[in-house]
This record gives structure tokens, C-alpha cells and sequence, in this order.
């Protein structure tokens, strides 16, 4: 890789919009043996040593548009600064955001930074049954409109064409490149931007099906300035950099220090898996629910659930939840609103966190990612030293310092049944979940 005064310049730069699916993208570019630092505030990218991959990963999925765009350009003017041949724009899977944005903002900016002419969206992850088929954004055999996403609290998604989506979110003229072109290779996809760009698009929403079709995604975009999606096609990425010589074939893959101390679980996502995470969690260690109907002032509710969990951490790990069905969802946004309810549990969340770092917590599971954004910043944390992917919602990381805490940063909608008690386990020996 070519250096430039002594500093080595990454190959890839990361622009996440939230901090569970930053994480989950470093942590598969760490087992890809890609060596991948993890920052949540972009003025730490100039202090990062020389390192083939870096993440930005900040909480602005459901913000304004105007401060999303402010802050991811941010972060990628840092990468940019740092000499990052790529940008990587990374939503989620679910294409989650509104008719505001913010993917369709915070993409405008990003093509006129990096100078790209041309973009593409892929969130397609085929492993997790997440597809994208003439446009159309599938979860399993269900469109997206018709899945439980339809009911998330944030960004409910009520429309399947993600061309339609995304172009209610910009003026930037969105396109599509359907299935029979990207089966066709990459040399045929050329042909096909070459031809609608000419007619003035600029936004291609990407077909995907199939794990080989991301290998073709891949190879057409990797020496893209600009490219956008979710952290799966991320995936396809190194063996490419391996193949051109951009990074070294072989890297070690990191290691994660053993943390002990007491274990939690904070959870503020209301995804169905969650709800069955803690429903599996409680057959083992008890779960406090709070409900947040009942609890509109802030200090009295993280004093009654620190109450609840004094006298119990001895005994081993405890969940905390303001989790709920849609149908009591709605009943506390009646109340509060939308952005009022998610401010309400994120608050909330994130002041139990620092009080039980101070009451010796050091193994937290985190479950959603505007809840993860918000404990982060609570508990102060600007950068992390991620562990290898184990799978979907495996990711893990500590923190760098004398007494780390170890994080999972779990997405709402992922993992097994057992992660919360598996994962707060594998913290105490990280050598044998890797
Ligand atoms: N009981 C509740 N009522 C309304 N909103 C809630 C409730 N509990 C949590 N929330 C909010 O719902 C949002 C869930 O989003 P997030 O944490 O990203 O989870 P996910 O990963 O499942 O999308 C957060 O903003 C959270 O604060
Ligand atoms: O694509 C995914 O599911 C994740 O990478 C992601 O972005 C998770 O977002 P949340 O479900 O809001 O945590």
C-alpha cells in the first residue's frame, strides 16, 4: 500500500450511521483479517496509526437531515483527509429511514466530497434472508411493507421500492440495476450505468439475491469513490484488496482482553428477536421491564431500576428493558410522541449505564442501535477495540484502557435466542469464542 509521509493511507473509509452496524462492519473486515479501527468521533481519525480500514460510526439514522449530513461529513472529510481511496456509506439492511432521510441526504453530500459521479445502494444481506429483487426489499418471503419493520418505532417501513424510497429523500435521479444485469457480470452492469447515466441517473438501487451477487457488486464498485449499503457486501470487499495487493494477504486477527466484572443487559429495541432475547434471558436471570407510561421523570425512574438491580448482581447478570410490543409502543408514543418516547428510554438507558459502570459493571449487552448510540455517549466511550465477527449480533469490543469494559453492540433484529447470556459469558474469555 502506498504511504504517504510515513502515514499509511487506509483502503477503505467508514461513514456508519449507527453504532451496532459500524461495529458489525469492522468486526467482518477484523475476521476477514483486515485490521480495523472503530471511532465515534471523527476528530480521532487523524490520531489513528497506519491501518487498512477505519469506521466512523455516529448516531444520525433518524436525526435531522441537516445534522446527519453535518456529521457524517464530518467523518468522511476526516477519512477523506486521511487519504481513504474509498467511502463506504453504511445503513441498514432494512434500508431503515423516512421520507426526510436520512440515506437520500447524507448521500447528496457524500457524492459531492468524494467528487463520485455515480452511486449504489446495496443493502441486501442474502445470508440473513434480506433481498432486494427488481427493486423491491424482501425479508424472507415477505416484502418489507408487510414484515414486522412495518412497525418499528423510528422507521417504520410502509413502502417495499426502495427506488421510491430513496427518491422521495433526494432530487438526485435514483435508478435501478435489476437482477439480469447483475447477473450478467460487471462488465454488463458498466454498460448499463454507462447507458442510464447518460439519460441523467446517478442513484443505482442494486438487485441482490444471491451471496454471488454481491461478488459482482463487489468487483464493479470496489475502486468506486463513493459506494453505499449495508455491511454484508462489505464482506466481499477483502479478498478483492488481497488480489490488487492493497493490503498484505495475511493479517492477524485481533484479540479481545478477558473483562470481568459484573454483566448486563440494556435493551431498548422493540424488534421481535429482541423481545425473544429477553424472553429467553429471563428462563436464567431475572429482567426488569420499565414501563415507560409510568415513568416520565427521568431520575426516578433510573433510581427505582438501579433499586431492583442492587441487590441482585451478585448473584450474575441482569437484563433491563424498556422493550415492548408495537401495540404498548403506540400507547407511549400517544404520550410522549415519537422522538419524545425514543429520547425517554435512551435517557433512561444511558444514565442506568454510567451508574452501573459505577457500581462495577463491565460486561454490558447492548440490544438496538439508537439504544447503543445513546449508552456509548453516555458512558463517554469514543473508540473501541472491536473482536472479530462471530455471526449476526456477535460483534464485540472493549475499551482501551486500564479497566476496559466489554461492549456487544447487538442490532435489534439480530442474533440467536441465547446471545445476551452466551455473549455476557464469552466476555470473561474471549479466547474461546474466537
Ligand atoms: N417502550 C418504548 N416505547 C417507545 N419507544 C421505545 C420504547 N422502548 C424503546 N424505545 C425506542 O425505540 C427505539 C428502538 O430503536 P433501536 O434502539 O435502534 O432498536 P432497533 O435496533 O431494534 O432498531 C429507540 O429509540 C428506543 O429508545
Ligand atoms: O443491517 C443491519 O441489520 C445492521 O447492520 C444495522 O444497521 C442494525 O441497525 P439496528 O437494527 O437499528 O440496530
Amino acid at each position: 500500500m502506498k504511504s504517504c509521509k510515513g502515514i499509511m493511507k487506509p483502503v477503505f473509509g467508514v461513514v456508519a450511521d449507527d453504532l451496532t452496524g459500524g461495529m458489525e462492519t469492522a468486526a467482518m473486515l477484523i475476521a476477514a483479517g483486515i485490521d480495523c479501527a472503530f471511532v465515534t468521533d471523527p476528530e480521532l481519525v487523524a490520531t489513528i496509526g497506519d491501518i487498512p480500514a477505519i469506521v466512523v460510526a455516529q448516531k444520525t439514522r433518524v436525526i435531522p437531515a441537516d445534522e446527519a449530513v453535518a456529521r457524517s461529513g464530518k467523518a468522511a472529510r476526516a477519512l477523506l483527509a486521511r487519504g481513504a481511496r474509498q467511502i463506504f456509506f453504511k445503513y441498514c439492511a432494512t434500508f431503515d429511514s423516512t421520507d426526510r432521510g436520512n440515506i437520500g441526504p447524507v448521500a447528496d453530500m457524500l457524492m459531492q466530497l468524494t467528487g463520485a459521479d455515480h452511486t449504489a445502494f446495496c443493502p441486501a444481506s442474502p445470508s440473513l434472508r434480506r433481498t432486494v429483487y427488481n427493486g423491491h426489499l424482501f425479508l424472507g418471503t415477505e416484502l418489507i411493507s408487510d414484515s414486522p419493520k412495518r412497525n418499528d418505532p423510528l422507521t417504520p417501513m410502509t413502502d417495499p421500492d426502495l427506488v421510491r424510497v430513496l427518491q422521495r429523500q433526494t432530487p438526485t435521479r435514483v435508478g435501478l440495476l435489476a437482477h439480469p444485469s447483475v447477473s450478467a457480470g460487471p462488465a454488463h452492469l458498466e454498460q448499463a450505468i454507462a447507458s442510464a447515466t447518460g439519460q441523467g441517473v446517478r442513484y443505482f438501487i442494486t438487485d441482490a439475491i444471491y451471496d454471488r451477487d454481491l461478488d459482482v457488486l463487489a468487483e464493479l464498485t470496489s475502486d468506486w469513490k463513493l459506494m453505499t449499503g449495508n455491511a454484508t457486501i462489505v464482506q466481499h470487499y477483502p479478498a478483492i484488496w488481497k488480489a490488487q495487493g492493497l493490503v498484505a494477504p495475511t493479517s492477524n486477527r485481533a484479540r479481545l482482553p478477558a473483562v470481568d466484572g459484573s454483566g448486563v443487559v440494556l435493551a431498548g429495541s422493540c424488534a421481535e428477536r429482541t423481545l425473544e432475547q429477553l424472553a429467553e434471558f429471563e428462563r436464567h436471570r431475572p429482567v426488569l421491564r420499565m414501563n415507560l407510561l409510568a415513568a416520565d421523570d427521568v431520575g426516578s425512574a433510573v433510581g427505582v431500576a438501579l433499586d431492583w438491580v442492587r441487590p441482585r448482581l451478585k448473584d450474575g447478570p441482569i437484563a433491563i428493558s424498556t422493550s415492548e410490543s408495537p401495540e404498548v409502543v403506540k400507547m407511549v408514543q400517544e404520550r410522549y410522541g415519537r422522538e419524545g418516547a425514543a429520547q425517554l428510554a435512551e435517557t433512561i438507558l444511558g444514565r442506568l449505564a454510567v451508574s452501573l459502570r459505577g457500581a462495577g459493571v463491565r460486561r454490558f449487552v447492548v440490544a438496538g442501535g439508537e439504544t447503543s448510540g445513546s449508552i456509548v455517549d453516555h458512558l463517554g466511550i469514543r473508540s473501541l477495540r472491536v473482536g472479530p465477527y462471530g455471526g449476526p449480533g456477535i460483534g464485540t469490543a472493549t475499551t482501551d484502557d486500564a479497566d476496559p469494559i466489554a461492549l456487544c453492540l447487538k442490532s435489534g433484529k439480530l442474533g440467536p435466542v441465547d446471545l445476551f447470556m452466551t455473549t455476557l459469558k464469552s466476555m470473561l474469555n474471549p479466547e474461546d469464542a474466537n
